[in-house]
C-alpha cells in the first residue's frame, strides 16, 4: 500500500532518516559551519512530520467509526449470527444470537450449541453440520432451540443457514444464521387448527366473498347439503333456496347484516335432490379496513327446541300465526316507513281496510277449523291480488288490510280492490265445503284522508262500514269524491271488458291530403258507441285500457278492422291510399303482433304498403333491440311505420335514423300554435327539415285554418290532416270523398 502521504511528499521513514541524517550534520557542525540552513531544513521537515501525524490520527479514527459501524450491524441484525466449529462449539456469536440462547456473549462463547437442543435434535444439529463441512454452498435446516440451557425452558423454533469457511486447527469453521420461526410456526398452527375445527364441524358452513359468491365450504355442508365443494364454488348461496320465504324475508336478513354485522333465524332451504328442510342459520359479516363487507360466514345447525322456540317467538312478535301474514305491529312498522318513503318522494299511498262478509256465520254453523282454513285461503289471495312492494296483514278476526305504498291516484288503489273482489268470486273448498265469501272494502289515501298510519287504518275502517251498509262485495273511499270518480272509473272498466263482445266499437276514418289537395291516406281512429253514456271519445277510454291491459284485444279489433275496410274499398275499386292504425306502447311490446299483422294481411289480400302503423317516440325509446328488431321484420314484410305525435317525446335523433321509418307526424300542438309568437313555426320548420333530411315524409296533424295550411305548404310539409281539411268521418263517407277527389 502506498503511504499516503501526497505525490511530491516523502514517505515517513524517509523523513526520519533525513532528519536523523540533518541531526548528525548537525553535530558535525557544531563548530561553526552553515548551522543556521541546517536547522531551518530541519523545521521543515518537523512541519511535515506533525502534519502526516495528524493525517494518521484522522485515518485511524475513520477505521475504528467503521469496525463499530459493522460491528452494530452484526450484533444488533435481526437474525442471530455465530461462528461454529466442527464440534458445534459457539466461537463467535452477535448479540442477537445470544439473547436467542438466553444469556450473555460471554457465557455462550466456547459452549457447544446442543446445550440448547431438547432431546432428540442434537443428532439433528449434528447431521447439519456434517452437511455443511461436506457440501458446498449454503445448508438449509429446521432446528428446536431452547430459550435457554436450563432443560425445563421453553422451545422456539429456528431455521439455521450456515456455510463453511476458513480452516481452525485440522477442521473447518461454519458461519450459522438463525432466524426465530416461532411466531410464524404458531400462526400456521393456528390456522391449521382453525382449517380443522372447520373441516370437522358438524355444523355445515359456508362462506362467500364481497359479491355474494361462496369461496368455502366443509364436509358438513357437502353432507347435509349434497352438493360437494366443486359444484358450489363461485356460485351464489342462492342455489340453496327453498323458494319459501318471500323477498321482505332476504331484505330483512341483509339490513341486520350491514346494521348489527350478523343475522340468525330459522331458515327453509332446498338440497341438492329438491327435498326441502328447515335449519338454524346464523351469518356473521367480515368486515375490511374500509368498513365494506369483505366476507359472510354462513353457519347452519339443526333446529334445537330451544331455538326453534326463540325463532318461533321472533316469529309472532310479528306475523299473524294461522296466515303467516304481518300482524299489526309489523304492518305498523311497513307504514311507517311506507308513509314516509311516500312524503319524500311525493307520491300518495293508500290503506284498504278488508272486513269478511258473513264470515262469522261460517265460523258458528261449521266450526273455527273451517273458519281457520277459510282464512288461510283468503290470505293466500289476497297475496296473489297485489304487488311485492304491498304489504297485506291480518289485523285480527277476519278484518286484514293492504297497504299500497305507492300509488299514482286514488283510481290505482280503487283497481287493487276491484280485483281483490274479484279474486273472491270463486268459491272457496274447504273440508268438504264450498264456500262463497266476499269482501267489505274501505280505502283511505295518503296524504289526502290523513298523514299517520292509525288516523288512515281508522278512515279506512270508517269506509269499510259505509261500505258493508250499502250492500257488501264492494269498496268505498273514505272521502266522497274519490268515491264518485273511482266508481264511474270502475264502472268505464267494467264496461270496457264488455264492448268488444257487444260490438260497441267501430272506426273512424280521417282522411290525409298532399300538397295537391288529393286524398292520400286516411287515419282509422276509435269510436265507443255505448248504450248508456252515448259516443266515448278515445280520450276517454284509451289509458283505461292501456292501464288494464284490454288495449291488446281491442288494438287486434282496430288492426282487423282497418284491414277489412281496406280490402273493401279496393273491392269497391277506389283508388289506392294508406290506411294507418295507431298502435299501443303495450301492444307493440306483444310477443304475437307480427304474426297477427301478417295473418291478417293474407286473409284481407291487401298489400302491406296500404297499411301504415304509428308509434309514438317512447315505443321506440324502450327497448332498443326489440324494437328495432320487430321493425326490421315489419319492414320486410312492407308494413310502414311512421312516428305519432312527433316533437313532444325524448327521440334520440340517433335512434331515429336506425329505425325503419316512413314519415314523421308533427305533433297537433305546434300546428295549433303556429301563427302565435311562440316557437312553434321554427318547430315545425325544424321537424320538416329533419324529415327531409333523414328522407322520411313529414304530415302536419290538427291543421285546423288556412293560415296553418299555407304556412305548411310555403314549408315544404308532404301531407296534412285536420279539420280543415275534413273531420274523422265514415267509411262510407270517406268512399265518397275518394269518389268526388
Ligand atoms: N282539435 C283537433 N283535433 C283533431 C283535428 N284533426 C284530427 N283531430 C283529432 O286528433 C286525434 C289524432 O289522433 P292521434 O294523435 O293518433 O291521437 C289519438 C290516439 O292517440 C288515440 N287513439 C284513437 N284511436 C286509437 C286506436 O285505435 N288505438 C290506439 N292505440 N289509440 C287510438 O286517441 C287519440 C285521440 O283520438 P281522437 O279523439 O280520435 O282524436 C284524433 C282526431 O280526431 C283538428 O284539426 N283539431
Amino acid at each position: 500500500m502506498d503511504d499516503g502521504y501526497g505525490e511530491d511528499g516523502k514517505s515517513r521513514d524517509e523523513l526520519i532518516a533525513r532528519i536523523r541524517e540533518l541531526e548528525a550534520r548537525l553535530a558535525a557542525l557544531r563548530d561553526g559551519a552553515d548551522l543556521s540552513s541546517v536547522v531551518e531544513e530541519l523545521r521543515v521537515h518537523q512541519i511535515e512530520l506533525e502534519a502526516q501525524n495528524e493525517e494518521l490520527i484522522e485515518a485511524r479514527r475513520a477505521l475504528e467509526d467503521a469496525r463499530d459501524r459493522y460491528s452494530d450491524l452484526y450484533d444488533f441484525a435481526p437474525v442471530g449470527y455465530m461462528t461454529l466449529d466442527e464440534s458445534g462449539a459457539i466461537l463467535e456469536i452477535n448479540l442477537t444470537g445470544a439473547r436467542l440462547l438466553g444469556q450473555d456473549r460471554a457465557q455462550v462463547i466456547g459452549m457447544p450449541l446442543s446445550g440448547w437442543l431438547p432431546n432428540g435434535a442434537t443428532a439433528q444439529l449434528f447431521g447439519h453440520l456434517r452437511r455443511v463441512m461436506s457440501e458446498p454452498g449454503r445448508v438449509f435446516d429446521h432446528l428446536p432451540l431452547r430459550t435457554s440451557p436450563a432443560r425445563e425452558s421453553p422451545i422456539r423454533h429456528v431455521r439455521l443457514e450456515s456455510v463453511a469457511f476458513g480452516q481452525y486447527g485440522s477442521g473447518r469453521l461454519c458461519r450459522t444464521a438463525l432466524v426465530d420461526l416461532s411466531d410464524r410456526k404458531r400462526e400456521e398452527d393456528r390456522l391449521n387448527l382453525i382449517a380443522q375445527v372447520f373441516e370437522r364441524s358438524t355444523d355445515a358452513i359456508m362462506i362467500t366473498d364481497s359479491l355474494n359468491r361462496i369461496v368455502s365450504v366443509n364436509r358438513a355442508f357437502t353432507a347435509v347439503t349434497g352438493y360437494s365443494a366443486d359444484e358450489v364454488l363461485g356460485r351464489n348461496p342462492k342455489l340453496l333456496a327453498s323458494g319459501r320465504h318471500d323477498r321482505d324475508f332476504y331484505r330483512e336478513m341483509w339490513s341486520a347484516i350491514e346494521r348489527h354485522g350478523s343475522w340468525s333465524g330459522e331458515i327453509s332451504n332446498r338440497r341438492k335432490n329438491g327435498e326441502i328442510y328447515n335449519e338454524w342459520l346464523t351469518i356473521h359479516a367480515v368486515r375490511n379496513e374500509a368498513g365494506g363487507i369483505e366476507n359472510c360466514i354462513a353457519i347452519y345447525a339443526e333446529i334445537t327446541d330451544q331455538r326453534a322456540a326463540t325463532s318461533r317467538i321472533r316469529f309472532l312478535a310479528h306475523y299473524d300465526p294461522l296466515t303467516l301474514l304481518p300482524n299489526r305491529a309489523l304492518l305498523q312498522d311497513r307504514m311507517q316507513q311506507g308513509l314516509a318513503h311516500a312524503a319524500r318522494e311525493g307520491t300518495r299511498a293508500a290503506v284498504l281496510f278488508l272486513d269478511l262478509d258473513r264470515f262469522k256465520t261460517i265460523n258458528d254453523s261449521l266450526g273455527h277449523l273451517v273458519g281457520d282454513h277459510l282464512l288461510q285461503e283468503v290470505a293466500k289471495r289476497l297475496k296473489a291480488s297485489v304487488r311485492e312492494d304491498d304489504t297485506v296483514a291480518r289485523r285480527g278476526g277476519d278484518e286484514f288490510i293492504v297497504m299500497l305504498p305507492h300509488v299514482d291516484s286514488a283510481e290505482q288503489a280503487a283497481h287493487v280492490a276491484g280485483k281483490i273482489i274479484e279474486a273472491m268470486e270463486q268459491s272457496i273448498p274447504v273440508n268438504g265445503y264450498v264456500l262463497n265469501v266476499s269482501f267489505s272494502i274501505g280505502i283511505s289515501v295518503f296524504p289526502d284522508d290523513a298523514t299517520d298510519p292509525d288516523t288512515l287504518i281508522r278512515n279506512a275502517d270508517i269506509a269499510m262500514y259505509r261500505s258493508k251498509a250499502s250492500g257488501r262485495n264492494q269498496f268505498q273511499f273514505f272521502t266522497a269524491d274519490m268515491n264518485a270518480h273511482a266508481l264511474e272509473r270502475l264502472a268505464l272498466e267494467n264496461d270496457l271488458h264488455r264492448a268488444i263482445e257487444r260490438g260497441e266499437f267501430r272506426l273512424v276514418f280521417q282522411p290525409q291530403f298532399d300538397g295537391s289537395g288529393d286524398i292520400v291516406g286516411t287515419e282509422a281512429l276509435l269510436r265507443w258507441q255505448h248504450p248508456q253514456r252515448g259516443l266515448v271519445m278515445p280520450a276517454q277510454f284509451i289509458p283505461v285500457a292501456e292501464e288494464t291491459g284490454l288495449i291488446v284485444p281491442i288494438g287486434a279489433w282496430v288492426l282487423e278492422r282497418a284491414c277489412q275496410q281496406t280490402r273493401a274499398w279496393r273491392e269497391a275499386g277506389l283508388k289506392k291510399i294508406t290506411v294507418s292504425v295507431n298502435i299501443s306502447a303495450l301492444q307493440f311490446s306483444q310477443k304475437n303482433l307480427l304474426d297477427l299483422i301478417r295473418r291478417l294481411l293474407a286473409v284481407s289480400h291487401i298489400e302491406p304498403g296500404t297499411l301504415e302503423l304509428e308509434l309514438t317516440e317512447s315505443v321506440l325509446m324502450h327497448d332498443h333491440v326489440a324494437t328495432s328488431g320487430l321493425m326490421s321484420e315489419l319492414k320486410e314484410m312492407g308494413v310502414r311505420m311512421s312516428i305519432d305525435d312527433f316533437g313532444t317525446g325524448y327521440s334520440s335523433l340517433s335512434y331515429l335514423r336506425s329505425f325503419p321509418i316512413s314519415k314523421l307526424k308533427i305533433d297537433q300542438s305546434f300546428v295549433r300554435d303556429l301563427g302565435g309568437d311562440g316557437d312553434a313555426g321554427a318547430i315545425t320548420g325544424a321537424i320538416i327539415g329533419l324529415a327531409k333530411n333523414l328522407n322520411m315524409r313529414v304530415i302536419a296533424e290538427g291543421v285546423e285554418t288556412a293560415q296553418q295550411a299555407s304556412f305548411l305548404q310555403g314549408q315544404c310539409c308532404d301531407e296534412f290532416q285536420g279539420h280543415f281539411f275534413s273531420k274523422p268521418v265514415s267509411a262510407e263517407k270517406l268512399a265518397e270523398l275518394l269518389r268526388a277527389g
